[in-house]
């Protein structure tokens, strides 16, 4: 029953910021977020492994279920302190007793709504009510467990003078550690900071308290109104990863830990988090709740680390500083990446080639940077297959290239016959033609031989593969054209699939006029 708390062992005025997760409670009350027994001791087991000091593992008297969670996870736990939360009420507080007292560091943390809106509507009480309440309640918790944390629920629209009583009352009745939730997600920066400063000049004995800062992101400044708290004397952050959490969320973990290590020339505090774990905490959570990360997430998302613009990609190669603020190392991620898209220059185009294994030189460089630009114009990003498919069709077509592919459309749909109008280029000069076909390859291929007859050649293969994912990929195509015995095989990349089987079509019959060894261009065309 008496057990060593995250509190006991940190003085109250440290320069450490205790780190409160609340990803199994708070986190998971966002719609839709439910996890599975399994899934949260996963969670918290890695929680504690990478240095959380407090775990909240759920609300025991809300489910069996919640129940189940909490006491596996007080028994599982090797350094965190693990929390159950309770309402003012001597049950709550007993169920909640029930599941963390198998933990080598329990808490219980109690709440009640000290704000008018809190009292009158939801629990139609009088202030009188509410004080009465706190000291049972509290005072009952700590005959309990020695380690009580206590919240005035939608403490930031509270009166001053009642919150201020209100929180006195509590740590008189034995509350160690005293929480301030903006919970509907309210305050400003400001604010958030005046409210602890408030507090700690105007409430007895609350110096010798941990306070702690539970933030809600209603209007997107929860990071902000946590970190305003901790210059203000704040000492726990209340937080989930990913910010998951009521509505907008809450305060994200990853984003409290990283700004207070970047910034620690302006906000001099440390936390015990590991974080290179954050991807990691990050990735698990994201799949247990089912809510995937914003691609443009602060620490965590897909974009956090990656750079598209020339200008950018140009400077990260020259000093990751340029434009980098922390190491994606430092998060739990390999590397940077630099991602080529339409805006990317030739030195970020240089650079992935030389990985992919292609040494260009300035002149060549100059020539792929036009088709990359052309494919970039029409494709959301480049990925590393799309430059090897671009390179072995720039190869394969450099030589040898008596017909070209200039334009090409195509009609199709449910109603046949599909349509082809292309126009070649043979040996310098546009031919035309339009062909009907059963598709819009076989209208296109219809075409080409319309434009070049090779009566003797035979299709051996058409084969269309995709590049990479998504309805914008690249399709792949080989085609292999047979000639009394000869073979001729050719390949293009496009987005547009008959664009793509088109061109590979016309690749194979330049090699084939090729090893044909006929030289008449008149030969070609139709
Ligand atoms: C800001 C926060 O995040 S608070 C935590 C919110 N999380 C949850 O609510 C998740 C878990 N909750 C639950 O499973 C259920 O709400 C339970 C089991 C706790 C209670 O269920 P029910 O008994 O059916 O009550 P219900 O949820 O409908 O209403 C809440 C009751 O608790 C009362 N209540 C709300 N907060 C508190 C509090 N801090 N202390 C005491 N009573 C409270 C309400 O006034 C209401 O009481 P009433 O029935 O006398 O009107
Ligand atoms: C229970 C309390 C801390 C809470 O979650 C809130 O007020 O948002």
């Amino acid at each position: 029953m008496t057990t060593p708390s995250a509190d006991k062992q940190a003085p109250a005025k440290q320069d450490r910021v205790l780190i409160f997760d609340t990803t199994l409670r708070d986190g998971e009350q966002s719609p839709g977020a439910s996890m599975t027994h399994e899934e949260k001791l996963a969670i918290a087991e890695l929680l504690d492994d990478m240095g959380v000091d407090i775990i909240e593992a759920g609300f025991p008297i809300a489910s069996e279920g919640d129940f189940e969670a909490v006491s596996d996870i007080a028994r599982l736990a090797k350094r965190s302190v693990i929390c159950g939360l309770a309402r003012a009420s001597i049950g709550d507080i007993d169920r909640c007793w029930d599941a963390v007292r198998h933990a080598k560091r329990p808490r219980i943390h109690t709440f009640i709504g000290t704000s008018p809106l809190h009292r009158e509507h939801q629990l139609s009480m009088s202030k009188e009510q509410v004080l009465e309440k706190i000291t049972a309640t509290v005072s009952h918790a700590r005959n309990l467990c020695e380690d009580i944390q206590w919240s005035p629920m939608d403490a930031t629209r509270t009166e001053e003078d009642f919150l201020c009583l209100a929180i006195e009352t509590a740590v008189k009745a034995g509350a160690t550690t005293i929480n301030i939730p903006d919970t509907v997600g309210y305050t400003a920066p400001g604010e958030s900071a005046q409210i602890i400063r408030m507090l700690l000049e105007r409430v007895p004995g609350l110096d010798k308290c941990i306070i702690a800062t539970h933030c809600h992101n209603d209007l997107g400044m929860a990071t902000a109104n946590s970190l305003a708290a901790v210059e203000a004397g704040a000492r726990q952050i209340e937080c989930t990863i990913n910010g998951l959490g009521e509505r907008a969320g809450n305060t994200a973990l990853e984003e409290v830990v990283m700004a207070l290590r970047v910034r620690n020339d302006i906000m001099p505090f440390s936390t015990g988090v590991d974080s290179t774990r954050l991807m990691q905490a990050s990735r698990m959570v994201a799949s247990a709740a089912g809510f995937p990360v914003q691609f443009n997430k602060a620490i965590v998302g897909k974009n956090a680390f990656a750079h598209e613009s020339g200008i950018h990609q140009d400077g990260m190669l020259k000093h990751s500083g340029t434009f980098e603020i922390m190491r994606p190392a430092d998060v739990g991620l390999n590397a940077t990446a630099l991602v080529l898209g339409k805006h990317s220059g030739r030195h970020a185009l240089k650079n992935k080639l030389k990985e992919l294994g292609y040494e260009l030189g300035d002149n060549q460089i100059a020539d792929v940077f036009v088709r990359f630009k052309a494919l970039a114009d029409r494709k959301k990003e480049v990925y590393d297959e799309d430059l090897v498919a671009l390179m072995e069709v720039e190869a394969s077509s450099a030589a040898n290239e008596r017909i070209r592919v200039k334009s090409l459309r195509v009609v199709c749909g449910t109603e046949g016959p599909q349509t082809a109008d292309l126009v070649l280029e043979i040996d310098g000069a546009d031919h035309e033609t339009h062909a009907t076909g059963d598709g819009p390859v076989d209208a296109a291929f219809n075409a080409v031989k319309a434009l070049v007859p090779h009566g003797g050649a035979r299709l051996q293969l058409y084969q269309v593969h995709a590049v990479t994912e998504g309805t914008d990929a690249q399709a792949t195509v080989t085609v292999r054209l047979e000639e009394e015995g000869k073979i001729a095989s050719g390949q293009s990349a496009d987005t547009d699939t008959v664009v793509a089987s088109t061109k590979a079509y016309v690749n194979a019959l330049n090699k084939l006029i090729v090893r044909r060894k006929k030289s008449a261009p008149q030969a070609l065309s139709a």
